[in-house]
């Protein structure tokens, strides 16, 4: 099956556990196989799953150098990848997403369970390599980064920097070079923070159906140019947040650096319109759900979405695949 599947030139991704990945590996002829062969299991849950995940598209070559799988020649020097990996992440449960009520820029924390999903999402990721990271200028969005940095394999410390006037630029300032080494810089930007939900800011999602009907609560929560009252439309979020991320973002992956965003609903929602040239339309039914990562790869100036990465590899390549969030979207 894997050599038909190879030969129809697919890339087929197999995640077993690690014992079962040797006797497949042993057996398969490697140069007709574009097989990926993965043992999917966390480092740090242990549960591990079986399953073959057939994924068609460009091999990623994102692997963290210091896995590398050695080339047959005995030569395990750290392949330069021409690709950067691009992680997005709407933040876990905040403490009005636990009360259903419409957040928008009211700066909340996360509840207990986001802090548990972002600390689960650190788990998924902690063996892709981060650079940089952004967030909003919100707390939750900056609890998630942090909380699933904790669990990355790096051990990076995550700094968030401070340029909103000189002094905070000179008093943060680091003095060793190794320590800077050892930190990974969070630039906060309020161009990423969650739309502004105007009039509807702190009301009942479920009561505001009830009072202005579901149809209009579900226009202006997810069409594309349609605001809340007194808020911002998608098209008005897109407006600040994908400008940024074409300003800020992307440059430091065109220079190879690998990058996480951690943001909202729907200033990722108006980036991933961006990223998969998604249509006003097609916009209206991606959901995102809380403090599921997903994985782009950035080659040539092109994204290859890659999906949410179901756990680190042990051979660290990582299996991903596209998950849909039932009905139509995905996360
Ligand atoms: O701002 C909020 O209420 C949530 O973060 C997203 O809300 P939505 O799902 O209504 O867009």
């Amino acid at each position: 099956f894997l050599r038909m599947a190879a030969a129809t030139s697919h890339n087929v991704i197999v995640s077993a556990q690690s014992h079962r990945w040797n006797s497949k590996n042993s057996r398969l002829d490697r140069r007709t196989a574009n097989v990926r062969l993965v043992s999917v299991g966390s480092c740090c849950s242990g549960n591990r799953k079986l399953g073959l995940v057939c994924a068609s598209g460009s091999q990623s070559s994102v692997i963290d150098p210091v896995h590398l799988p050695s080339n047959g020649k005995g030569d395990h020097s750290p392949k330069k990848s021409s690709e950067s990996s691009l992680i997005l992440i709407r933040h876990g449960e905040s403490m009005w997403n636990e009360k259903n009520l419409f957040t928008g820029c009211v700066d909340v924390p996360l509840t207990p369970k986001g802090v548990d999903e972002a600390i689960e999402a650190g788990k998924r990721i902690c063996n892709i390599p981060i650079d940089v990271i952004f967030t909003s200028a919100m707390i939750r969005s900056q609890m998630t980064a942090m909380l699933a940095m904790m669990q990355h394999r790096r051990k990076k410390v995550p700094i968030i920097t401070h340029k909103e006037s000189e002094q905070a630029q000179s008093w943060s300032k680091i003095y060793s070079e190794d320590t800077k080494e050892q930190s990974i810089p969070v630039i906060t930007a309020w161009q990423l923070n969650e739309r502004m939900y105007g009039e509807l800011q702190g009301l009942n999602k479920q009561e505001t159906a009830d009072r202005f009907g579901k149809e209009q609560v579900h226009e202006w929560r997810r069409s594309y140019d349609t605001p809340p009252p007194n808020g911002e439309s998608l098209e008005m979020c897109a407006d600040r947040a994908v400008s940024y991320f074409k300003d800020q973002v992307v440059p430091h992956l065109t220079a190879g650096k690998h990058v996480m965003v951690a943001a909202h609903a729907n200033s990722l929602r108006s980036i991933i319109m961006h990223l998969d040239k998604l249509t006003s339309q097609e916009v209206i039914s991606l959901e995102l759900s809380t403090g599921i990562p997903m994985l782009y790869i950035f080659k040539e100036g092109e994204f290859i979405r890659r999906g949410s990465p179901v756990g680190p590899s042990e051979a660290s390549v990582y299996a991903y695949t596209r998950v849909y969030n039932c009905p139509g979207g995905w996360i």
